[in-house]
């Protein structure tokens, strides 16, 4: 995946990938920005791409490319998704935000208290802006009604904890509960984050519980570390994945046919179909506990 920043036609000056932008929503479609052309990247490349295994000490080097495929994005046209980082404070939400928008700046952002991020990411093949927004805690101090657009406005939303520190994992389950309630019928991608995973030794939330509390609540679940740059590339990319298999899955669904009284063979088969269903709900909830952690998935 080849990171890109971009610029608006309009915009007269640079922006580069960590410009904030407006936190209003700029596009047409739900859950959807816009749509802006992108131009080849000049970002520096974000670090560590690794698995899901536990990481090791020692920061590993920077790879080429932080993506899974690159590609020469110019010319082409990109969708531009709003995700939304909440969690507790201390648990890492800024330090991860900091390393998508380009470890190199990120002094430059604590100076300038910069909270929303916007880069280009081409995840296999194609194009995905997304703007990541870091202004939880600061909606926390303002008004309960600016947390709650906090909780409405996003494509999609990150929930961090620290896997140092169980409180910030339980507020991590109160925040999932608060969104099911904004979200319900919304298919809108969460990703539970356990970052800090360096933190072996002050580990207070296992790998398992993190796992179960994401199939209870139906989200994706990752383990992180920023400080080691630990799947933090495959974070982001996971979410491009997860808003793009929603997307394909909501169109995909053709509206419902207009209802007509069912005869009796109908309600029938109605009544075999919900109970084939419930078994394949038991099934589902079985195969999501296999596959919460891959990111690439439903
Ligand atoms: N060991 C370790 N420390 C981390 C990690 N991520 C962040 N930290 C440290 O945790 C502290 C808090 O990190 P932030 O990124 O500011 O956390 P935050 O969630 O944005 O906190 P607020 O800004 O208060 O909301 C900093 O000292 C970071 O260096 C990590 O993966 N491992």
């Amino acid at each position: 995946m080849t990171l890109n920043t971009e610029q608006e036609a309009k915009t007269p000056l640079h922006r580069r990938a960590s410009t904030p932008l407006p936190l209003s929503p700029r596009g047409h479609q739900p859950g959807r920005l816009s749509t802006v052309p992108s131009t080849q990247s000049q970002h520096p490349r974000l670090g560590q791409s690794a698995s899901l295994n536990p990481p090791t000490q020692k920061p590993s080097p920077a790879p080429d490319d932080w993506s899974s495929e690159s590609s020469d994005s110019e010319g082409s046209w990109e969708a531009l998704y709003r995700v939304v980082l909440l969690g507790d404070p201390g648990v890492g939400k800024t330090s991860l935000a900091s390393l998508f928008a380009g470890k190199q700046e990120r002094d430059l952002h604590e100076q300038l208290g910069e909270d929303v991020y916007e880069r280009t990411l081409t995840v296999d093949g194609e194009d995905t802006t997304l703007v990541v927004v870091d202004t939880w805690e600061a909606e926390k101090l303002d008004k309960s009604w600016s947390q709650e657009s906090c909780l409405q406005g996003g494509s999609a939303y990150v929930i961090v904890y620290s896997i140092a520190d169980r409180g910030s994992f339980e507020s991590a389950s109160e925040l999932r509960i608060q969104l099911r309630r904004t979200h319900q019928a919304d298919h809108v991608p969460i990703i539970l984050v356990g970052n800090k995973a360096d933190l072996a030794r002050c580990r207070e939330v296992s790998v398992e519980e993190g796992r179960a509390c994401a199939v209870v609540f139906d989200c994706k679940f990752i383990e992180t570390s920023a400080t080691l740059q630990h799947n933090v590339a495959e974070l982001f990319e996971g979410v491009v994945r997860q808003l793009r298999l929603r997307r394909r899955d909501s169109a995909a669904k053709e509206p419902p046919a207009p209802r007509r009284p069912a005869s009796l063979a109908q309600r029938a088969r109605r009544f075999l179909a919900r109970l084939t269903a419930r078994s394949a709900r038991r099934r589902a909830l079985k195969a999501r506990s296999k596959s919460c952690h891959n990111l690439a998935v439903l």
